[in-house]
């Protein structure tokens, strides 16, 4: 068994979550506390302005001006994280056996091979004195894989230790959404569409705040439905599985003609409809679904999506005592312990890589 950290700053650019794990990279043996440090309104900007650099990325190492910035930023603002996680819980380091450093993804396009995560692993161990497991997507791009998602493997000892009825979907909702249905040994995976990040930009370009917080403004509106059908007509809707998406792929689509209230019912309505698209792709009806993520804080998103796969029950992971805004976090100091020992982390039916294939790289400081 070792003793894992991990760390993950998703596309909701909200901030940096910690988790503990002690786990042998199958089993979870327990969880330990979490932590999270939120980017400050000048930090977002700055990740705000690499993403928007990014697409100019044509090898992966490439680091054009912007994203040079963001990254030295995420470094230096995960290295804080730590320690102050392990300050607040007065943990020594040197019961630390790993670290699993997601960094912040600037771009995605598996289809040219090409997905960036900014963030310096080897600065990180330096800073922390602690061996960190990082890069975790390239070896599945590489090999022709999506090289998202990365958590089902990580669904997957969860679902198994909480006895969940079998099949079993967990859904992450986070900037973008993704599923894993499991089914004994089967696992399929895929990225549904938008999770929170399309709500979340439209909040912030007409409230002060950028989230729904508790889906009040949603709940106050409207879903325009006609709107919805149209987006689904997307490509990606009909793409099977596995698949992945960039934060930005539906970055244009626009519900400025609504009033606020609509605007905000709408995209969380086509949240709720995108996930529920993927039960045709699933070679069996779910017994239940269990959704983790910021999104799960989402009252009026829950209820749209239970509305949308009815009867079947839909609950959070708080529901099953998860730490559930640190599921992702937790899922990356297990990849950590499985990359170290070797072992799969991606699957032909997570990502489509053509066999299990392991991942991350190690670096000791
Ligand atoms: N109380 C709440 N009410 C409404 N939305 C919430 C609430 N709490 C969190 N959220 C939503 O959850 C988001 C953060 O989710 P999460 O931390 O899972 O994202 P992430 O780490 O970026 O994930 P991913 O990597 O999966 O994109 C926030 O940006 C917000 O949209
Ligand atoms: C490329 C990338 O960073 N993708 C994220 C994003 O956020 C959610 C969804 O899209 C998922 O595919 C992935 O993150 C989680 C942690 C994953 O790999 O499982």
């Amino acid at each position: 068994m070792r003793n894992a950290i991990g760390l993950m700053s998703g596309t909701s650019l909200d901030g940096v979550d910690v988790a503990w794990l002690r786990t042998d990279g199958e089993q979870i043996e327990s969880f330990g506390p979490t932590g999270y440090r939120p980017y400050s309104a000048a930090e977002r900007d700055v990740l705000r302005a690499a993403l928007d650099a990014a697409p100019r990325i044509v090898r992966r190492e490439e680091r054009p001006a912007g994203v040079a910035a963001a990254e030295d930023l995420v470094t230096r603002v995960h290295a804080e994280a730590v320690e102050s996680y392990l300050a607040a819980n007065r943990i020594d380091r040197r019961t630390v056996d790993v670290v699993g450093f997601h960094g912040q993804t600037v771009l995605h396009r598996p289809h040219d091979r090409l997905t960036v995560q900014i963030g310096d692993g080897a600065t990180l161990a330096k800073a922390l004195k602690l061996p960190v497991v990082y890069d975790l997507r390239a070896a599945d791009v590489a090999a022709g894989g999506q090289g998202a998602p990365l958590v089902p493997v990580y669904h997957r000892a969860l679902a198994r230790l909480a006895d969940c009825a079998m099949p079993a979907c967990i859904v992450n909702i986070g900037g973008v959404a993704n599923v894993t249905y499991i089914d004994d040994d089967t696992l399929i995976a895929c990225d549904t569409g938008p999770g929170n990040a399309l709500l979340d930009d439209y909040l912030l370009r007409h409230t002060s705040e950028a989230m729904d917080r508790d889906g009040q403004i949603a709940a106050q509106g409207e879903p325009d439905s006609d709107w919805i059908a149209q987006a689904l007509e997307h490509p990606f809707f009909d793409a099977p599985a596995p698949k992945s998406l960039d934060r930005n792929d539906f970055a244009s689509f626009a519900v400025d003609g609504l009033s606020l209230e609509d605007g905000a019912a709408t995209l969380t309505a086509f949240t709720a409809a995108s996930i529920a698209r993927i039960v045709d792709e699933l070679p069996n009806q779910p017994a239940s679904w269990i959704v983790t993520g910021g999104g799960a804080n989402n009252p009026t998103l829950m209820r749209m999506l239970s509305e949308q796969l009815a009867p079947i029950s839909v609950i959070t992971g708080h529901d099953l005592g998860w730490q559930n805004d640190a599921v992702e976090a937790q899922a990356f100091a297990y990849l950590a312990v499985r990359s170290l020992k070797g072992l799969p982390l991606t699957y032909p039916g997570t990502t489509g890589v053509s066999a299990p294939l392991t991942g991350g790289v190690l670096v000791r400081p």
